[in-house]
């Protein structure tokens, strides 16, 4: 079984086509990263998986379900783009609420707490209100929240903007482990370093599919030197870093 599936997903905003029938299968264990230039339809793509947007037209399941389906959100890990926190309360808290919501027991949770935030380098910062975080403070604790329910699918939109070289390695080591240990990760990014590190990759641009493979494969048969190059290649055309 696959772990997601999207067929002939298409979506418009206020009559502006912004997902042209996207395709894409991920299977289990995979790192998967949905690459593309600001504006592409990225978020959207990842919005329709999340089962936080019902797509126009087309089907998306997720673990065999078709989403949006209520029953398998404790399973489905998501990191927005936007830190979705709550400023006026401390980071602990905003741990404790939003585990509360995958419904962890409370000794499950406190486990579960000392470990993700462990991974994101944020242990010693639990008492401090979110208003009082640095914006890659924010962006690490959001990660954390993701890895909470220890999820089967994780989804994480552009997860290390803002993140240190350092933090970004030791992210990206701990995210290879949930992946060995048979969870689906998607990631979005425009960062083509980041991209490389992926064990697939779908090239988007403008609501499209314009290319999939393994960064080796990308880069194979474009016929250039590097991701970067391969994108261009592909028709990705100018976009950020
Ligand atoms: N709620 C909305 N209402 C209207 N237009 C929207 C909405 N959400 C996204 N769009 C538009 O859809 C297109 C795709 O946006 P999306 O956020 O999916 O791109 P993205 O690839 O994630 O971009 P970025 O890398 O900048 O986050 C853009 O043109 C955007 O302006």
């Amino acid at each position: 079984m696959n772990s997601i599936e999207l067929k002939n997903v298409s979506q418009s905003y206020k009559k502006s086509r912004v997902l042209h029938s996207v395709d894409l299968t991920l299977g289990r264990g995979e790192i998967f990263g949905l690459l593309g230039p600001s504006g592409c339809g990225k978020t959207t793509t990842v919005k329709a998986i999340a089962g936080l947007l019902c797509p126009e037209e087309g089907t998306v399941q997720v673990l065999g379900k078709k989403m949006p389906d209520l029953s398998i959100m404790g399973r489905i890990g998501y990191m927005a783009q936007a830190a979705a926190l709550y400023p006026t309360l401390t980071a602990m808290e905003n741990l404790r609420f939003f585990g509360k919501l995958y419904k962890l027991s409370k000794d499950d949770l406190t486990a579960r707490i000392r470990h993700v935030t462990g991974i994101v380098g944020l242990g010693d910062e639990l008492d401090k209100k979110v208003s009082a975080y640095s914006g890659g403070m924010m962006q690490r604790l959001s990660l954390a929240i993701a890895l909470l329910p220890d999820p089967e699918v994780l989804i994480l939109d552009e997860p290390t903007v803002g993140i240190d070289p350092v933090l970004r390695a030791e992210i990206w080591r701990e995210l290879r482990m949930i992946a060995e240990g048979g969870a689906t990760i998607l990631i979005t990014t425009h960062v083509m370093d980041e991209a490389a590190k992926c064990n697939r990759l779908a090239m988007m641009r403008e609501g499209r599919i314009i290319a999939t493979g393994t960064p080796d494969e990308l880069v194979k048969n474009s016929g250039k030197a590097s991701i970067e190059e391969a994108f261009i290649y592909y028709g990705g055309g100018s976009h950020e870093n």
